[in-house]
């Protein structure tokens, strides 16, 4: 690494900001300008107190009329205050920023800028920016870059060293052929970085974020092109064979696998038996049934006498996948043995695990990515299968492969994108289809509400929990703060306490629990002896509880409809009649237009369509369609034209220069070696 170069010789960045920052990723000035904003905003004239409504952002202008309080909830600090203006008082909370204390006094005339809530019925602003007289008037009226934030930096923060950093430095040198950047109307890099942060005017972001986004598909299309020219090389050395145990076990399942299951499942025998390695991606809709056939690939090759691994995105996803294999290796008494890795292990239970995995006791390594660490030694892998891949660097996948012998690849997407797509994506794995759900599911029905309707949909949760089934409450998303998230979901799950029956069993479940306590929740839930989970979305991917019958979602407008929908899949999994009640929060015709796809249909794909033609190219920084395929600032979704570009770009750049040799592209040259070594390992495809 370039010491120069490190944010720590940035002037106002000391010590502590620059290890907050090490916790966001960014090390280094090239980290910090690529941390893009995630949005923008225009700030406007304070308004006056009187006129201000929940969830809008606003400044107002006023004297602190109380002194700083400061609240401690577990590792929560919440410090309130209140600001009045000639119409009316505000009350203040801001999360985590205890030394407020000492710079906010009663009677001082400030600006304060923040989102809105309505607290139990007050209206109050929370973790609002805080501004001098003075210092808004050279703000106001101009785009202000909005970033990703965590406990502890503030966007000024971010926006502070940005500014330094482009002070102090830079001009990178531009890495893209002029040709390419004149066949397909890209600006030049410098401008692109500089307007992305600060942008002019909207005309002039559209150009620089369109550049960006065309830079992180491109570097990526390359990178997946040259992964691919190698793997076609990779002879499969394993000897597999079709084994009775998997007959077996598709005989004995209590139900029928479904035709699409059968068929992709007959593709992937055909891959574990052929000449070269595996490479495949399994698309199939939430709920299709995924699952029984990764775990039908990984009984082929332990029963051929080899080791498979199991990677899925979450520890909690590990231990559900985990309990199920050996749950099924019990039942149907077959004679092989599954561990647990999970990063949440002691040091202890670790080695043990890792002396099994390496002598070959367990023939099934289920686990998050502390299956990729150096200290695992596999004794002969031949399978990986990596669930929701997209949460896995590419590069991980491929450090993994190296531990075995170039094992086979079988990857699990749910992410329903269409196949034009899915060849730029995924073009270094072939793709199969589960295109069919098991005919015993009954449709889930759904309904759009607004919040008067949250009454009787917790008499309907107790009426379904009084017949036996469970249910799940989502809270809204903030983007702004994750903390903001915990504490209205323990806010929420207290309160439904006293909406419902004692003997109804309510708890929470949010990102920032221990994993074992996290594990012990949903183990819990899966075991019913939880009724109602309230929960973030951290239940949104692979959770597989099949009693669920009821997903209600609170403030369903904030989210993306491929997520709603990937929430609403945790529920219809069984032969129960399952429901999904969506509470609209907002009165915007658009956002009841949007949820009114998920209303009319189950289908991901259809959905996933629809939302596209909503929203178009044009809407930039409208809720991203979905958690999954996270690029750092391009959507593969609506800025599909751009993909496509840039796979056009590849090839144009490919055909003339297949190993990116001639001298014009040896800046692009280093740029793709410098991106396989770190960029893909960050990219969570
Ligand atoms: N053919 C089938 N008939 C009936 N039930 C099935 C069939 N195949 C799988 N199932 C069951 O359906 C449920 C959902 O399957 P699975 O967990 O594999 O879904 P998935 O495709 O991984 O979905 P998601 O992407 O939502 O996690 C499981 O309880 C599984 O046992």
């Amino acid at each position: 690494m370039d010491q120069d170069s490190l944010i720590i010789n940035l002037k106002g960045v000391g010590e502590k900001t620059s290890a907050l920052f090490h916790k966001i990723g960014i090390d280094t000035v090239e980290d910090l300008i690529s941390y893009y904003p995630r949005d923008y905003d225009v700030y406007k004239e304070p308004v006056l107190i009187s006129g201000i409504k929940s969830d809008e952002t606003v400044a107002v202008e006023g004297i602190i009329i109380k002194n700083i309080e400061i609240k401690k909830i577990r590792s929560l600090t919440i410090v309130t205050t209140a600001i009045k203006d000639e119409s009316g008082a505000l009350n203040i909370t801001w999360y985590n920023m205890p030394f407020l204390k000492n710079a906010i006094k009663q009677g001082s005339h400030l600006i304060l800028r923040g989102r809105i809530n309505n607290k139990n019925g007050r209206l109050t602003m929370e973790q609002p920016q805080i501004f001098q007289l003075e210092e808004y008037k050279s703000v106001l009226k101009v785009m202000q870059p909005k970033y990703s934030l965590i406990a502890g930096i503030t966007n000024h923060t971010i926006t502070k060293a940005v500014k330094q950093a482009m002070e102090q430095n830079i001009t990178v040198v531009e890495y893209l052929p002029k040709y390419i950047r004149k066949q397909f109307h890209l600006a030049e890099y410098n401008f692109a970085v500089e307007n992305i942060h600060f942008p002019n005017n909207m005309e002039d972001l559209i150009i620089a974020r369109n550049r960006l986004v065309f830079d992180e598909f491109f570097l990526f299309i390359l990178a997946i092109r040259q992964l691919k020219e190698k793997k076609e090389a990779a002879i499969n050395h394993f000897e597999l064979f079709k084994v009775s145990d998997t007959q077996k076990l598709i005989q004995m399942l209590p139900y029928r696998l479904t035709n699409a299951q059968l068929k992709v499942w007959d593709e992937i025998e055909q891959d574990l038996i052929g000449e070269t390695v595996m490479n495949r991606l399994v698309q199939g809709d939430v709920g299709s049934g995924k699952t029984i056939i990764a775990i039908l690939g990984i009984l082929m090759v332990i029963s051929c006498g080899y080791q498979g691994a199991f990677m899925v995105p979450t520890e909690v996803l590990a231990k559900q996948q985990y309990n199920s294999i050996t749950e099924l290796f019990m039942l149907y008494q077959f004679p092989y043995k599954a561990v647990l890795l999970t990063g949440s292990m002691t040091a202890k239970e670790k080695r043990e695990v890792y002396r099994q995995i390496e002598t070959g006791g367990a023939q099934v390594i289920v686990g998050t990515h502390a299956l990729i660490q150096e200290k695992v030694q596999y004794k002969n892998l031949a399978l990986v299968v990596t669930d929701e891949q997209h949460r896995f660097g590419v590069r991980q996948r491929e450090t993994l492969s190296k531990k075995g012998q170039d094992p086979h690849v079988l990857v699990m997407s749910a992410t329903p994108i269409p196949r034009t797509l899915a060849i730029i994506l995924y073009g270094d794995l072939d793709v199969s289809v589960i295109d069919e759900l098991p005919a015993e599911r009954q449709v889930i029905k759904n309904c759009v509400v607004n919040s008067g309707y949250r009454q009787t949909a917790y008499q309907f949760i107790k009426k379904e929990v009084e017949s036996g089934r469970q249910a799940y409450i989502i809270c809204p998303m903030v983007e702004e703060s994750e903390n903001i998230e915990v504490e209205n979901v323990v806010e929420y799950a207290q309160l439904l306490k006293t909406q419902l029956p004692a003997n109804i069993r309510i708890e929470y479940l949010h990102g920032k629990m221990k994993a074992k306590d996290k594990n012990n929740i949903m183990e819990q839930f899966g075991a019913n002896e939880i009724q109602v989970l309230v929960s973030t979305t951290v239940v949104e991917v692979g959770v597989n509880v099949v009693n669920a019958t009821v997903m209600m979602i609170e403030n369903a407008e904030r989210f993306g409809l491929a997520q709603l929908h990937q929430l609403r899949g945790r529920v219809g999994r069984g032969k129960h009649q399952s429901y999904c009640i969506l509470v609209n929060g907002s009165d915007s015709k658009a956002s009841k237009k949007r949820l009114e796809i998920l209303n009319k249909s189950n289908d991901g794909f259809f959905i996933a369509s629809e939302d596209l033609k909503l929203r178009g190219p044009g809407d930039l920084f409208g809720i991203r369609q979905s958690g999954l395929l996270e690029f750092k600032i391009g959507d593969v979704f609506t800025d599909a034209s751009v993909l496509q570009n840039a796979s056009e770009a590849a090839t144009v750049i490919l055909d003339k220069d297949r190993n990116l040799e001639m001298p014009e592209n040896k800046r692009l040259r280093e740029k793709i070696d410098q991106y396989m070594k770190l960029g893909l390992s960050n990219l969570s495809l």
